[in-house]
């Protein structure tokens, strides 16, 4: 298969502020504004930033559980939004969820053994030795002993809780999981060890992770790309190593600045710039984050800046970083958003 597995354009999600007939006119939340990136089987891409900036709305969106306002989301190049049942069915199983918080996402008057099979029996009935060797393998799988299977989840610790997260999304051999702060609830230990679990999984199956985190400790583990979301947009994205190394957007910068501290899984994006984040509902014109930026001139007040593409195989929407020209201007980089990872982390 040619192309990405996920290919995202231009998606937005406007919610209406108030409900009644007349929904034109009224204001509307601007949670997520012409986002494009693109996944590839294998790869790890980051989606970061501040409480507010429009991620689990993007996770939500990937998976279909609200709609979008506009723009499309394609797996292995087909639109899901036009998927009839049986193959919105077949495309389900091929991208699952992982949760922030493991024990209210699963629900607690199952075991163990029936939580991690239910997806496989909402496809197809599974006999009682079946649904057993199922729920061992998936357990063993996620590091957990088959035993479990007969656990409740008050019964386990939050580690294995959020394994057990992980074995239910694989039960039906996704390509693509979503992962919304899936190590933010855990000790910094047991975050270690899940994300060792997913690298490992990664490894052996060769799934692809979009993780939205706000933690760059995190982030710098695992991603193969990062993307930086501010106000609903994103403003920088770039192959990891090049992120961290040497970020561009004056934003990125100062996430990054705010967060250099020895212990690297302990980085936390609470407030790493001053001033407030700007109201979704009525942001800023031109450039969103022009009005906390040090760098903002004249052209950053009235024009939206587009992602541009630079020499290093990042996009970065910022007109005094990464000024526009005639040929970097083309929508929204899309070649460069659906470069192979090979080609630009090594990795
Ligand atoms: N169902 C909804 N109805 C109305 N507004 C919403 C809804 N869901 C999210 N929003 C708003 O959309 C914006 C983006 O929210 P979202 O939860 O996607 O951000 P986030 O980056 O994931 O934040 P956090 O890290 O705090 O979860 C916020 O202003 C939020 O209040």
């Amino acid at each position: 298969m040619n192309g990405p597995l996920l290919k995202v354009e231009n998606l937005t999600k406007h919610y209406p502020l108030g409900s009644g007939i007349f929904k034109k006119g009224i204001p509307v939340i601007r949670a997520v504004e012409d986002v494009s990136f693109s996944v590839e089987a294998g790869e790890t891409l980051c989606i970061v930033g501040e409480s507010g900036c429009g991620k689990s709305t993007v996770a939500r969106l990937l998976m279909r559980l609200v709609e979008p306002t506009g723009g499309r989301v394609l797996i292995d190049g087909t639109d899901i939004a036009g998927l009839k049942k049986d193959a919105l069915h077949a495309w389900r199983r091929r991208m699952q969820m992982v949760f922030q918080d493991p024990y209210s996402s699963l629900n607690p008057r199952l075991t163990a053994g029936q939580i991690i099979t239910e997806p496989v029996e909402n496809f197809e009935r599974l006999s009682r030795k079946q649904r057993q060797a199922l729920a061992a393998d998936l357990l063993r799988q996620v590091g957990m002993s088959p035993e479990m299977m007969h656990r409740l989840p008050s019964e386990l610790s939050g580690g294995q809780r959020q394994r057990l997260g992980i074995a239910r999304a694989l039960a039906l051999q996704p390509s693509l999981i979503i992962a919304d702060e899936a190590v933010s609830a855990l000790d910094v230990s047991v975050q270690a060890q899940i994300l060792n679990l997913l690298l490992d999984l990664q490894q052996q199956i060769g799934l692809a992770f979009v993780f939205i985190s706000h933690d760059l400790g995190v982030v710098e583990h695992i991603a193969h790309r990062v993307a930086v979301m501010y106000l609903g947009r994103i403003v920088e994205l770039a192959p990891s190593e090049a992120f961290f190394a040497k970020p561009v957007h004056p934003y990125t910068e100062a996430l990054i600045a705010a967060a250099p501290v020895p212990d690297p899984t302990r980085v936390r994006l609470e407030a790493p710039v001053e001033g407030e984040v700007p109201s979704p509902i009525n942001p800023p014109s031109g450039c969103a984050f022009h009005p906390r930026c040090p760098l903002a001139v004249e052209r950053c007040r009235i024009d939206v800046p587009p992602l541009v593409p630079m020499a290093d195989g990042r996009v970065v929407a910022c007109h005094v970083r990464a000024p526009a020209t005639d040929v970097a201007a083309e929508p929204a980089a899309a070649a460069n958003l659906a470069m192979p990872i090979s080609a630009i982390t090594g990795r």
